[in-house]
C-alpha cells in the first residue's frame, strides 16, 4: 500500500488565496438558507467545506465555479439526492425558510425532502411514458388519484413549463417522440407539477441548441416570479442573463456571494474575478 496523498486534498490545502467572503446579511426574505455545511463523499473525500449561503425567495440563485469546484454536489444536498448512496455524509444544516426546517437534519424524510425540491438534470430524462403520464407521475407519488385534479394539475404544469400549446393534442403520445428542448421542458414541468418549494436546475441547458436554450432561459425567469430557483451553469453569460444572485465556487468553498451584476462586474474576490475574466477554470 503506497502512501500517495490525494491529489484532490492536495488541491484543497495549497490554496494559498485570500479567504472566502462571508455572504452579507440580505434584507429580502429567504426560501432556504446553508449553515456551515460539509459534505463527504463514502471514500471520504470532503467535497464541500463549510458552506454557508441564503437562498433568496422566489429569485435564481446561480451557482458557478471551475468543473469539480462542488457547484452540483451543493445543490444535490438541499433535495437529500446524496442519500440514495450509501456512505455519503453532511454536517451542518440546510434549512427551509420560513419553517425553519433542517432538511438534512435527523427528522427530515429524505424521501418526503425530494418530492418538496424538485430537481431538473442535464440530459433531459423524461420517463418512457406518455407526455401526460410524465407530468402526472410526480402526483401520484403523492397519492392523489382524482383524475380531474391530475388533469388541472398536468394543463397548469404544462403551462407554466411554456409547452402547453406544444403538447396540448397529444397528451397521449410518447414523451420520447419530442425534441430535446421540448423533452427538457417536458422534465421541468414534471417537476412542477407537486408544486415544489424550491426547483434545482443542474445545467439544464447544456445539452439543447441556442434556440431551446434561450426557451428554458425564459421559462426560468418566468417561473422565477413564483418559485424560488437554483441552477448549476457553466455558462457565465446564462448566469449573468437570468439570476439575481451568483455564489462563485471554488474547491469545496463557497468564495463569493452576491448580486450577480456586483459579481460580474465588480467581484470583490481575486479568484472570481480570474475565473469570470476567462484566467482559470
Ligand atoms: N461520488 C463521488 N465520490 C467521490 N467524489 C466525488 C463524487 N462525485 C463527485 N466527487 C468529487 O467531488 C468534487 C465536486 O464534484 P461536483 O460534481 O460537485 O463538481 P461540479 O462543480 O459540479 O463539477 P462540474 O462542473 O464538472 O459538473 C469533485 O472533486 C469530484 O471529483
Amino acid at each position: 500500500m503506497t502512501n500517495m496523498p490525494d491529489k484532490r486534498a492536495a488541491e484543497a490545502t495549497t490554496d494559498a488565496d485570500q479567504p472566502p467572503i462571508p455572504p452579507r446579511k440580505e434584507k429580502a426574505p429567504l426560501r432556504a438558507r446553508v449553515e456551515n455545511l460539509n459534505f463527504y463523499y463514502a471514500d471520504g473525500f470532503q467535497a464541500l467545506r463549510n458552506v454557508s449561503m441564503p437562498i433568496l425567495d422566489r429569485q435564481v440563485t446561480a451557482l458557478i465555479g471551475p468543473s469539480g469546484c462542488g457547484k452540483s454536489t451543493l445543490l444535490r444536498c438541499y433535495n437529500r439526492m446524496h442519500d440514495l448512496y450509501p456512505g455519503n455524509r453532511y454536517e451542518g444544516s440546510v434549512i427551509l425558510e420560513p419553517e425553519g426546517e433542517n432538511l438534512i437534519g435527523p427528522d427530515a424524510d429524505p424521501v418526503l425532502v425530494r418530492l418538496r425540491i424538485g430537481m431538473v438534470f442535464q440530459k433531459p430524462n423524461p420517463f418512457p411514458k406518455s407526455i401526460y403520464e410524465n407530468v402526472a407521475a410526480g402526483l401520484r407519488v403523492r397519492g392523489v388519484r382524482n383524475r380531474a385534479l391530475i388533469d388541472e394539475a398536468v394543463e397548469t404544469a404544462l403551462r407554466r413549463a411554456a409547452i402547453w400549446d406544444e403538447v396540448k393534442d397529444r397528451l397521449d403520445g410518447s414523451a420520447y417522440d419530442m425534441s430535446g428542448g421540448q423533452q427538457q421542458r417536458l422534465c421541468i414541468a414534471r417537476a412542477l407539477a407537486p408544486n415544489p418549494e424550491i426547483l434545482l436546475l443542474d445545467e439544464p441547458t447544456s445539452a439543447l441548441d441556442p434556440i431551446a436554450t434561450a426557451k428554458v432561459e425564459d421559462l426560468v425567469q418566468e417561473l422565477s416570479k413564483d418559485v424560488t430557483v437554483v441552477i448549476v451553469t457553466h455558462n457565465m453569460q446564462q448566469a449573468a442573463r437570468i439570476s439575481n444572485r451568483t455564489a462563485f465556487m471554488h474547491i469545496g468553498q463557497l468564495m463569493e456571494f452576491d448580486e450577480t451584476s456586483k459579481i460580474f462586474t465588480n467581484p470583490s474576490h481575486p479568484r472570481t474575478e480570474a475565473y469570470i475574466t476567462g484566467r482559470y477554470g
